[in-house]
């Protein structure tokens, strides 16, 4: 490929003025192109010796001094022969300059991508690092910039591998005990506890496909609930600066503002949402059917409670949210001593009012929460009757706290069916659910709900705290792999093939057990790209730059 290939040449810095911008040229022509420009260079240049050269015109009059720079193949970044021009970094000037490489028809412009995919097709890195590039150029954050930086160093690299190896010797074990069953015998005895094993790494690389997509395009955080809570104040100090206009009167905000902050590295775009309320004007009406919408594609949505809130509004705010997961933080607390929250009154009377269709949106009034004395099973505290409320993960219904409607059955029969998708990041409350299976150790109390004043600032770092470890939970973002959605792809396919190989191996012949590791094989081909298709190269080299 390396001699085949035509020299290609492109801006390898942003096409803005800057200190210095470099041309880059690709390819065997690579050293007598550059040499035209920087005729002062000897014609066989010492490899990786910074020249500093005079770049001329077709006319030899001189446009620029800059440094000149060689690489002999194959020691270079695409391991061809690679030519660099270090120019001023002059728009106009690094134009003229390329336009002078072009002239001769020995070079042409580079396509996107196209020094990374040469640097790949002659294998100076594998697909995994190459996406690392890009994902280093692309990353916005600390926690992205060090887990791209990890991946260049081959940190999924070696994890794919640590898959692919040992997937291989089965493949060829299998291999040889159906070719040559006597010199073989018995090296598929422990096939089956194989195939398991490497299921249970590729899974694992899988589950970290989530944080990864954190890392890459940061975490995404929305402030909701009723008008008037202090959602537009408290995200103005999570900003660090006056964002958002506040006003005391009711529906202040129309439209979704958004923020980008960082904090401990991991990047994070905070929006601030139209308070909800039942009978807004048309244009904010408007603005609540926006919150509504953006509320389902966030990682996390914050519920601002005014002070004084009951437990049965909080929850009915909350439902807005649908199955993104939330967290409750009391708002306004400097003012909420004065005003203790409203009394816990019982999970009963909170299911009636919940229609089928969806969520009213005005609170009730309190008179209907008389009954909660009179039950025996009531929860005795807002907070476990919170974490009974709060979006099913389990479906097991808590024993010491049964709600039931009046005639008597479960209030909560389905949960375990539309559960499963809180089951990602409501990362807070499962554990306790769960232990109130009955003969578990009793619930532990769920954490109490940050207390905030967006006025004062109390508690605001902490929430801060909080909001990151619900979103990270422990762990540091910049130690994660960075499993694009494409490698989740490839191993979710391979972890596949190994599922059927595995129950093949107790039902089925060896052929098909083989047959089934060669696919598994043939899919984390792909993520090294040992087996990827052209065009899912080309897929992946087009989302680089020009002079990438
Ligand atoms: N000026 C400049 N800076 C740059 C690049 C570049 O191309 N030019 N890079 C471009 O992305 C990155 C550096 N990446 C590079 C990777 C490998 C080789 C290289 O010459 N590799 C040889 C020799 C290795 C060695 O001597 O240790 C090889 O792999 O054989 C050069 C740059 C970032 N900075
Ligand atoms: N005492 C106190 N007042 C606050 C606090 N946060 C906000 N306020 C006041 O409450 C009123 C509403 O604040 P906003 O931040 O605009 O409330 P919001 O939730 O964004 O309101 P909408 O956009 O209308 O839904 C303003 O008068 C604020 O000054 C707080 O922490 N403590
Ligand atoms: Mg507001």
């Amino acid at each position: 490929m390396t001699s085949a290939s035509p020299t290609i040449v492109a801006l390898a810095t942003a096409p803005t003025a800057g200190a210095v911008g470099i041309i880059r040229l690709s390819g065997p022509a690579a050293l007598e192109v550059g040499r035209r420009l920087a005729p002062g260079v000897p014609p066989s240049p010492t490899p990786r010796h910074a020249y500093l050269a005079s770049f001329v015109d077709a006319h030899g009059r001189v446009l620029d001094e800059g440094l000149f720079l060689y690489f002999r193949g194959p020691a270079s970044f695409t391991g061809e022969d690679v030519v660099e021009l270090q120019a001023h970094g002059g728009p106009r000037l690094l134009r003229l300059l390329l336009e002078r490489t072009l002239e001769e028809g020995l070079a042409r412009l580079a396509t996107p991508g196209e020094f990374t995919r040469r640097a790949f097709l002659n294998g100076r890195i594998d697909l995994t690092r190459a996406e690392a590039v890009a994902d280093l150029v692309a990353a916005d954050s600390e926690s992205a910039v060090r887990a791209a930086a990890a991946g260049l160093s081959g940190a999924l690299t070696g994890r794919v591998r640590a898959l692919e190896e040992p997937l291989r010797d089965l493949h060829a074990d299998l291999e040889g005990v159906l070719n040559f069953p006597d010199e073989a015998e018995g090296a598929d005895e422990d096939a089956a506890s194989r195939v398991q094993a490497l299921r249970a790494q590729a899974e694992a690389l899988i589950a970290e496909a989530g944080q990864g997509r954190l890392v890459r395009r940061g975490a995404r955080v929305a402030m909701f609930g009723p008008v008037n809570a202090g959602k537009s104040t408290l995200f103005n100090r999570l900003v660090g600066e006056q964002r958002a206009l506040v006003d005391d009167e009711p529906g202040t905000t129309r439209d979704a503002l958004e923020a980008r902050v960082e904090w401990n590295g991991l990047g994070v775009t905070l929006f601030d949402t139209a308070g909800l309320r039942e009978t807004p004007g048309r244009v904010e009406a408007l603005g609540i059917a926006r919150t509504r919408e953006l509320l389902s594609g966030v990682d996390l949505a914050v519920l601002v409670l005014p002070p004084a809130t009951s437990v049965e509004d909080a929850e009915r705010w909350r439902d807005e949210a649908g199955s993104t997961p939330v967290l409750m933080v009391d708002g306004k607390c400097d003012v909420a001593a004065a005003h203790p929250l409203v009394p816990a009154t019982s999970a009963q009377t909170t299911e009636h009012k919940h229609g089928a269709d969806g969520t009213p949106l005005v609170p009730m009034v309190d008179g209907e929460h008389d009954v909660a004395a009179a039950h025996p099973h009531a929860p005795a505290t807002p907070d476990q009757q919170r974490a009974e409320h709060s979006h099913e993960v389990t479906g097991v219904t808590p024993m010491h706290t049964v709600t039931t409607d009046s005639s008597g059955h479960s209030l909560r029969p389905g949960a375990s069916a539309h559960g499963a998708e809180h089951t990602r990041a409501d990362v807070s409350t499962p554990s306790s659910r769960k232990s109130a299976v009955p003969g578990a150790s009793p619930t532990p109390p769920p954490p109490p709900r940050p207390r905030v004043s967006g006025l004062t600032g109390e508690g605001v770092d902490a929430l801060r705290d909080v909001l990151l470890s619900r979103l990270w939970g422990a762990g540091t973002p910049s130690a994660v792999a960075l499993v694009s959605e494409r490698h989740a792809d490839a191993l979710r396919r391979a972890s596949e093939a190994l599922s059927r190989a595995e129950s093949a191996s107790h039902l089925s012949t060896l052929e098909v057990v083989s047959g089934e590791v060669a696919i598994a094989l043939e899919a984390l081909g792909e993520l090294s790209g040992t087996s990827a298709s052209e065009a899912l190269i080309d897929a992946i080299f087009q989302r680089f730059c020009i002079g990438k």
